[in-house]
């Protein structure tokens, strides 16, 4: 490896500074700092209304933070126009959303929602595009005679499978999930996880996965950040985290998951 690409390796992919976002005078997060390395996956967990979806929003560049910085591979999002952003996030970044509906077009066929993201960065061969469209739907366990079936006529655990191939296909580098497993039955969320962990894995992804289950960071993610009323209150590897927590409140999201 050369000297260039070898700085590049150690940058973060996203730097995070001190980022804050308000509505009105009520705090969505504040004070927000943390670096992502490259293949890196970081769990955002806490209750509902601590931040979390505000933070992902912010990193997306689905909200303009009131204050702090956010750097993309060296790149100061506030200073991007929203050409290049919306470049980004049809190349670079994917979002899965927790509800599939969100992430997918429901009135175009299984293949075509994912060929459709392949179109956006340029291919042009439908016999390609087909090909890789069938491939990536036996990725995510999806068979290969329902390419042209719609989403609508999958059950919630293909939909949400569906929308992680479509997310998935064009080889981003960063991808926000928020509760990719949530509203599915627990047997379908082990599958999903399962398939999630194999896919992020392979494909060296760096993400940053908001969830409520702890299951869900036990399993995919590195490192571990717990948010409270807008703020982070620890942050660490997630072993570490989980098994000697020691903020307070921690403290009791990990007992009252153990006493369930
Ligand atoms: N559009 C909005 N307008 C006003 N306040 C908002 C808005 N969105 C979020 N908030 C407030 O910001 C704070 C953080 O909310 P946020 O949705 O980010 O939390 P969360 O941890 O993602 O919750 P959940 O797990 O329920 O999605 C809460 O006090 C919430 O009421």
């Amino acid at each position: 490896m050369d000297t260039c690409a070898k700085v590049k390796e150690d940058r973060p992919l996203l730097s995070v500074q001190g980022v804050m976002k308000l509505y009105g005078s009520r705090i969505g997060c504040t004070d927000v700092t943390f670096d992502l390395f490259p293949g890196e996956v970081l769990g955002i967990v806490g209750e509902s209304g601590s931040g979390k979806s505000t933070l992902l929003g912010c990193l997306a560049g689905h909200l303009k933070p009131d204050a702090g910085r956010i750097l993309y591979d060296g790149r100061d999002m506030g200073a991007l126009g929203e050409p290049e952003r919306r470049r980004l996030s049809r190349t670079e970044w994917a979002f899965v959303h927790q509800n599939a509906r969100d992430g997918l077009r429901m009135g175009v066929s299984a293949g075509g929602n994912v060929g459709e993201r392949l179109m956006a960065v340029g291919a042009r061969n439908y016999a390609a595009i087909r090909d890789t469209a069938t491939d990536w739907l036996g990725r995510v366990e999806i068979a290969a005679d329902r390419i042209d079936d719609r989403p609508s006529a999958f059950s919630g655990g293909m939909q949400q499978r569906l929308q992680i191939a479509r997310n998935l296909v064009t080889g981003p580098r960063l991808v926000f999930m928020d509760e990719p497993t949530g509203g599915l039955d627990v047997s379908v969320q082990a599958r999903l996880l399962d398939l999630l962990r194999g896919l992020v894995r392979d494909l060296g992804l760096s993400v940053v996965i908001v969830t409520h289950d702890l299951a869900v960071v036990r399993l995919l993610a590195d490192r571990l950040m717990v948010m409270k009323s807008g703020r982070v209150v620890e942050q660490g590897l997630t072993d570490q985290v989980l098994d000697d927590p020691q903020h307070g409140y921690t403290q009791l999201l990990v007992s009252s998951v153990l006493q369930v």
